[in-house]
């Protein structure tokens, strides 16, 4: 069997990404994660300027997942578009993510697309919509109408290939509402889900939080938040329009994650948590568990079960 990834168009290798976040902050990291067995990658959500971002500890790996409030550290949109640019020449066929986020607001997530449009940039931008660290921001991807009068504001100018990426939703009127907003325009795809926003972990030993910024609340990753990655994978994935694709973000450990995520619709897989806490092996080990699924279940292809989750019905 074959885990060709079909995605945009393009076929790559596998389906396994980073997550944006995880191992993509400088060129050095990127070279690394291209030269990994990852079948693509996704860079660092770059803000205008650089950014040093919260005070430290503000990411922390725990038993079942992590606990994240960074508040968007990165080197600036000029690093990563520079970098990019370079980078896109070697990855003609292949082509990888560059993320896209803003501290300011609405005008920032504008101004940076436009800078992007007015590039040499060509390859696909993943816009984060959904940073749960940013204090005093609500995320823009919990209101609809921002959401709604953005997009509308950036594919006025905007020409190049992009997706979005969302937090997760917890109410089916929510991904009725979502997809109702997205469905209006030519997005390439939807990366489902970004950490689960302001969660609490507790240091048994000192009965205090584990994370400085915000008192301890930060985004959730790992385990934890598997049901909530599928279950928006899956509710996107039968609400949009089949030309935006899925990524699939959350809780990915195992071969078997993974495929649940495909089995949910997802086209492609990011790993956030899990390649924090193992390095990039993990892409070794990933593929060499997926693979063996689908020999045990007798599949030549991703194509064979993609999107495939049987109901009760
Ligand atoms: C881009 C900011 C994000 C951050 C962050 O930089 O705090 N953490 C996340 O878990 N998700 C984000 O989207």
């Amino acid at each position: 069997p074959t885990l060709q990834a079909t995605f945009y168009g393009h076929t790559y290798d596998n389906p396994f990404m980073n997550a944006s976040g995880v191992h993509c902050m400088t060129t050095t990291e990127l070279d690394a994660l291209a030269d990994s067995a990852a079948g693509s990658f996704v860079t660092k959500s770059a803000t205008a300027e650089a950014r040093e971002g919260n005070p430290e500890p503000r990411y922390v790996n725990v038993d079942l997942g992590s606990i994240n409030s960074m508040g968007l550290p990165n080197l600036g949109l000029d690093y990563y578009l520079d970098d990019a640019i370079k980078r896109q020449a070697s990855h003609p066929d292949q082509p990888f993510v560059m993320s896209v986020a803003s501290y300011q607001g609405f005008n920032e997530y504008v101004a940076n697309m436009r800078k992007i449009q007015e590039s040499d940039y060509t390859g696909l931008v993943e816009l984060n919509l959904s940073c749960p660290n940013v204090p005093g921001k609500p995320q823009m991807a919990y209101d609809f109408e921002d959401t709604d009068k953005l997009l509308t504001e950036i594919f006025a100018f905007y020409t190049k290939p992009f997706g979005v990426k969302l937090p997760p939703y917890f109410d089916i009127m929510h991904f009725d509402k979502i997809a109702a907003v997205l469905n209006q325009f030519d997005l390439k795809f939807v990366n489902c889900i970004n950490s689960i926003g302001n969660g609490l972990y507790i240091d048994e030993a000192t009965d205090t939080v584990v994370i400085k910024p915000k008192g301890g609340f930060g985004g959730i990753g790992g385990e934890y938040v598997k049901p909530t990655a599928l279950a928006n994978v899956r509710a996107l994935k039968q609400r949009l329009n089949p030309s935006i694709e899925i990524i699939g973000t959350g809780g990915i450990l195992t071969g078997r994650d993974a495929y649940e995520h495909l089995l949910c619709g997802a086209s492609m897989l990011q790993v956030g948590t899990q390649l924090e806490k193992e390095g990039l092996g993990v892409f070794e080990r990933l593929t060499a568990e997926l693979l063996a699924i689908l020999e045990a279940k007798g599949y030549a292809s991703i194509a064979e079960f993609k999107g495939m989750l049987g109901t009760l019905d």
